[in-house]
């Protein structure tokens, strides 16, 4: 299996991108990852708030192939502890899943298209984060869940 994580926006913050490739590096030793960046949509300010999300929403999901299991990282999702989601990835594994594409929406979330698309939506809290530092959360959970599953110590309860 391959994971993809599909984010809307480019960070300038180098000390958070630094962040996510240190994760993301570590956790290519257990899986095939890909972090794609969907470059940020231009003249935002004459949008809507909706028009932006739908427009978003286009551009993620013409990003996906027909084998793949789209499940959305929402802050209205379904909770997980670090050893239910290291289960739930072992899942996905076990089912064969070629690729498992996780995305993380823009600043309003996501458009009514992605959420009728997506399988799943996991919450990494029920608090709300910026679409920025979601990313360094869940590659570093991600990560945290392989090494659950590999028995290494990197986790402690
Ligand atoms: C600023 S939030 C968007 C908030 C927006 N009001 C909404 O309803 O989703 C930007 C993105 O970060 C991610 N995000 C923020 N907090 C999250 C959380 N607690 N769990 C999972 N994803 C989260 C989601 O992908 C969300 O679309």
């Amino acid at each position: 299996m391959k994971i993809k994580l599909l984010a809307i926006g480019k960070t300038d913050n180098k000390n958070l991108i630094k962040l996510i490739d240190e994760y993301q590096n570590r956790l290519k030793h257990y899986i095939k990852f890909e972090l794609e960046i969907i470059p940020d949509i231009k003249n935002v300010k004459n949008l809507s708030e909706i028009q932006q999300k739908e427009k978003e929403g286009e551009l993620i999901l013409s990003k996906l192939q027909n084998t793949d299991q789209l499940v959305l990282l929402d802050d209205k999702g379904k909770h997980f502890t670090s050893i239910e989601f290291s289960n739930y990835l072992q899942k996905k594994m076990n089912a064969g899943l070629k690729q498992l594409v996780l995305v993380i929406g823009g600043p309003y979330g996501f458009s009514d298209a992605v959420y009728q698309k997506s399988t799943g939506k996991i919450s990494l809290s029920k608090m709300t984060f910026s679409h920025q530092m979601i990313r360094l959360f869940i590659v570093e959970q991600l990560y945290r869940g392989f090494t659950i599953l590999k028995n290494e110590p990197y986790h402690h309860e």
